[in-house]
């Protein structure tokens, strides 16, 4: 049987909503008619839960494959689940689930991804992989890759952030730059943001959400509850139907290229930024040549390539610095740490590679 949703053709913001778990069937059924009056078309719930710690609810597993099956006779909705293994793969095809994705910690290990691939085969339905945990682009389209040689033709990829032992406001750091370079390595590829494990939290939703829509994604993945603080499993990220109806019609779609506009501004305004660029970069390779030189000179003095104080210096000043501008102290961090360590690199092939 034919799915009826079609991930090459999306509606922006195509929706998915629905609890975090599947808990009881009444849970199940109540979430899916309330979503239903507002609206949504897709039904999320996780059968079984990849937790960190064991002693966690886990799940309710198969049983839980009966009530999915009722919420499509009962709204005409279609379900998503997790699969995690070969198991869940065949026991939610047997039930009839819509959509299937793979989760961060599975996208995280080829194995089990050629695994499910291979179970897939032959199978015509919509498949969404999240990215894996750590921040890895290549094993995120590695992971896409093994489902497309597996002729799965709807794929699609959710961001749902990072692990981390940063301190950070988010439950996952979003690191942006992963989906936008997922997006240029695989330009068709639909990607639909997941802000509830971004965020961990209600607070951030709709901020994590209007950046999704602002960075052209295609959709959102939204956890849902009747009653989000006696949920199961991620109480405090979940929210209820209505609230979902409110973050969705607050936020602001816009297009990557509007009809009938003129881009004239557009253009000089390019041009200005495409005049910068040329001088950062005549300026990095100047910075570079001294870099060298510094490399020779150290070399017929034997000292060491790292200058542990010169280098802490340099970033002092340049955060100090960066508070008089409209230049962020993150961002000048990591220019000034992507600049170091492209010196070393220099210095090092001047002093070991370089005859
Ligand atoms: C260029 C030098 O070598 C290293 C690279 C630095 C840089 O590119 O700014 C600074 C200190 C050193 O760790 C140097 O010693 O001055």
């Amino acid at each position: 049987m034919k799915s009826k949703l079609d991930l090459n053709k999306i509606e922006r913001p195509l929706v998915i909503a629905g609890p975090c778990s599947a808990e009881t069937e009444e849970q199940v059924l109540n979430s899916a008619r309330l979503l239903q009056k507002e609206g949504i078309q897709i039904f999320r719930a996780g059968i079984w839960k990849p937790r960190t710690r064991p002693n966690c609810f886990e799940g309710v597993g198969s049983e839980g494959l009966e009530w999915l099956k009722t919420v499509q006779k009962e709204t005409g909705m279609q379900t998503a689940t997790e699969v995690a293994n070969v198991k869940h793969v065949f026991e939610a095809l047997k039930y009839g689930v819509d959509i299937l994705w793979i989760g961060a910690r599975t996208s995280a290990n080829p194995f089990a991804m050629q695994e499910i691939a291979d179970a897939l085969k032959g199978v015509d339905i919509p498949v969404l992989v999240k990215n894996p945990v750590n921040p890895d682009v290549e094993l995120w389209i590695g992971a896409l890759e093994r489902l497309e040689k597996a002729g799965i033709k709807q794929l699609g990829a959710i961001h749902r952030g990072f692990s981390s032992y940063e301190h950070s406001i988010y439950r996952n750091i979003p690191q942006w730059q992963i989906p936008i370079e997922l997006k240029r390595r695989m330009p068709n590829m639909p990607i639909i943001c997941d802000p509830s494990h971004i965020c961990g939290n209600r607070v951030l939703l709709q901020s994590v959400s209007q950046k999704a829509m602002d960075l052209n994604f295609d959709g959102l993945m939204i956890e849902t509850h009747p009653t989000p603080d006696q949920a199961w499993s991620d109480a405090q990220q979940q929210i209820t139907p209505t609230q979902l109806t409110e973050l969705l019609s607050s936020l602001k779609l816009r297009v990557e290229h509007p009809d009938g506009i003129s881009l004239d501004t557009l253009e000089d305004l390019r041009y200005k930024i495409d005049q910068y660029d040329n001088e950062i970069m005549a300026i990095l390779q100047k910075r570079m040549e001294a870099a060298n030189s510094i490399g020779q000179y150290k070399k017929d003095n034997n000292m060491t390539i790292l200058q542990s104080g010169r280098w802490e210096s340099i970033l002092e000043k340049h955060l100090a610095q960066s508070k008089d501008t409209n230049l962020s102290e993150r961002f000048i961090s990591k220019l000034f740490k992507a600049i170091h360590e492209e010196s070393i690199a220099h210095q090092t092939e001047v002093m070991n590679i370089k005859k």
